[in-house]
């Protein structure tokens, strides 16, 4: 499923999807593209469509459900060309979803499962996909849950899920999503189910990762807060149609469309008789411990969260 083309500076590059289900549209044709090593935000009211456009990224549409148009991924295939993910292969997807291509749901659970140690559930992947021994793969397994900063990694491997807080969940099935070092991360509503706390943690570890390693996020979520404190670029979401993509600040500062004016307007804080600047901090207040300028500050937080294994805590 590979050609020629390959796409300069981005990651991802989706053009002219479309999902319908029994002759309903859900996703009306929208392009939206992934730079590397950067956070995407895609927002929009609630059925926009933002999780049926990651799920036909992978390729996991429910059943029923029919994409067309093109989703093309970077340097995947065969002598780093590119390949369209669309139509593709089950064969060609399986070898895409989870090493070139992650995800991170909102629930933890959904990703971990509840009665394998932590350990194999992050070699098991690792010896799958890159081949490596049971020594090799418990190695990597340590180091990546030392970068997710999961206190005690050797002792975790041996603990299983729930003997963890819902924070510290999260940031285990971010270290298996990363397990096979892949180019893209899908992460549907990641925080939304922890504490604000929890939240701006987990949210400077996306940042970190993106920084560190070039690794391109697609962050889906209806909180134009977290948007604010996180994407590089946003894009909104309508009935299954874009309606606006801008840089982060440009859209937060001189949105075009009405749709985001009044997603904007709804935030705590904002007003559009503000300088840009004051409505940034605004939103930012507004959303106090996930703004980015506040993450370096929250740095004392995550380092606690390291400590103490109950630290974080859920609020489902
Ligand atoms: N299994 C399914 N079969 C048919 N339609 C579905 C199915 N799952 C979701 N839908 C519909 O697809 C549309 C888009 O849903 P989607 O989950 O992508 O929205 P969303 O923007 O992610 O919303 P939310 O923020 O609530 O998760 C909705 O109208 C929903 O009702």
């Amino acid at each position: 499923m590979s050609d020629t083309t390959r796409l300069p500076g981005d990651a991802l590059r989706i053009r002219d999807l479309r999902i319908s289900a029994r002759g309903r549209t859900i996703v009306d044709g929208i392009d939206l593209t992934l730079a590397r090593g950067g956070i995407h935000g895609l927002a929009g009211e609630s059925g926009s469509g933002k999780t049926m456009t990651a799920l036909a990224v992978l390729g996991l549409l429910p059943g029923g459900m029919m994409a067309s148009g093109s989703i093309r991924l970077a340097g995947a295939g065969a002598g780093g060309d590119d390949v369209e993910l669309v139509g593709a292969s089950r064969r060609t997807l399986g070898q895409i979803r989870g090493r070139r291509i992650a995800m991170v749901f909102q629930d933890p659970s959904t990703s971990l499962h509840p009665q394998l140690q932590i350990g194999r559930q992050l070699t098991d992947h690792m010896r799958h996909h890159l081949g490596l021994s049971a020594a090799e793969a418990r190695t990597r397994a340590v180091e990546l849950l030392d970068r997710v900063r999961v206190p005690d990694a050797a002792g975790a491997l041996k603990k299983y899920p729930h003997q963890f807080s819902g924070g510290q969940r999260q940031r285990i099935a971010i270290a298996v999503a990363l397990a096979c070092d892949p180019s893209v991360l899908l992460a549907d509503e990641p925080t939304t189910a922890l504490d604000v706390t929890v939240q701006a943690g987990v949210l400077q570890l996306l940042r970190e990762l993106v920084d560190d390693s070039g690794l391109s996020v697609l962050l889906v979520t209806h909180d134009l807060g977290v948007m604010s404190a996180i994407a590089d670029v946003v894009t909104v979401m309508r009935q299954g149609a874009v309606v606006e993509s801008a840089p982060r600040r440009q859209l937060f500062t001189d949105p075009q469309d009405e749709y985001t004016r009044s997603l904007l307007a709804a935030l705590p804080g904002s007003s559009f008789e503000e300088t840009p600047d004051e409505l940034v901090d605004d939103l930012i207040a507004g959303r106090g411990a996930v703004a980015a300028d506040d993450l370096d500050a929250r740095a004392d937080v995550v380092a606690a969260d390291s400590i103490d294994p109950d630290s974080e805590g859920a609020t489902r």
